[in-house]
């Protein structure tokens, strides 16, 4: 079976709810319908956003699905400011990002919080996007490829032979993140490529063959053919770029092997 790309917008605290909506709809104007099918896209806006947004989904009956950003390893209960699994899956949340490094970072999350949280998504229905990525001085140390491997054993702790295959991956280095530096295609394979055998070995080839593992980290139209043209690039997690609708479609039009 090909593997769909998937290509994702994280807004990160960008867009309030007024403007969610208009860039959804402006979006849903710029990529015409013929490319969904030959590539999945998602919007991941903040929380306040996911009501606009599902209400303009569902009333235009648009083909993009969302997501959210985090994801509380708790059901409910006293944890304030928290936002829950069964939450997200009644505002019909596809996707739900764990483990970005600028929650890694700021919120010091580690690998265990980070599985806790795919777990979380997972028991709710919705699939979790796992960040893993090393820094500037990893990379230059040369041990980029076992840190990132040591990432993703970790945030894949405890996840069932079962689930596996609903996770998607990210490969996001650190140093790329909102820097306009993006990984050469070369190096965001070779460590998209370690990921596939690594999910292999720990689970099957069948399964590795079939989870799809993404760049981010200043993608934008302009290299977003070269990164997925690699054999273990199944798509983007997009930052910046996904705050333009234009440079937003376009990358997605790309990415389904267009525009045509
Ligand atoms: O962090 C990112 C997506 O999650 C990447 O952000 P940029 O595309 O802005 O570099």
């Amino acid at each position: 079976m090909p593997r769909t790309p998937l290509i994702a917008g994280n807004w990160k605290m960008n867009m309030n709810h007024l403007e969610a909506i208009a860039l959804v709809q402006k979006i849903s104007f710029a990529l015409p319908s013929k490319y969904y099918g030959k590539v999945d896209v998602a919007v991941l806006p903040p929380f306040t956003d996911l009501r606009s947004v599902q209400q303009i989904i569902d009333s235009d009956k648009l083909k993009l699905r969302y997501g959210a950003q985090d994801i509380s390893v708790h059901d409910s209960g006293a944890y304030t400011g928290e936002i829950s699994g069964p939450m997200l899956a009644k505002l019909g949340c596809t996707y739900a990002v764990v483990g970005h490094s600028e929650r890694r970072t700021h919120h010091h999350e580690d690998d265990a919080i980070v599985a806790s949280k795919a777990k979380a998504a997972l028991k709710h229905g919705i699939i979790p996007i796992i960040c893993i990525g090393e820094g500037l001085d990893v990379r230059e140390a040369g041990e980029h490829v076992e840190h990132n491997l040591g990432q993703l054993r970790g945030s894949l702790e405890g996840i069932s032979s079962k689930d596996l295959p609903k996770v998607v991956i990210a490969y996001e280095p650190v140093w790329a993140i909102g820097t306009g530096k993006v990984a050469s295609a070369a190096d965001a394979q070779e460590v998209c490529a370690a990921i596939r055998s690594e999910l292999a070995r720990v689970a099957s080839p069948e399964t590795a063959g079939s989870m799809r593992i993404l760049y981010g980290g200043s993608v934008s139209a302009k290299n977003v053919r070269s990164l997925i043209a690699e054999s273990d690039v199944d798509g983007a997690l997009v930052g910046g770029a996904s705050l333009k609708s234009d440079d937003f479609a376009q990358l997605c039009a790309i990415a389904a092997g267009g525009p045509f």
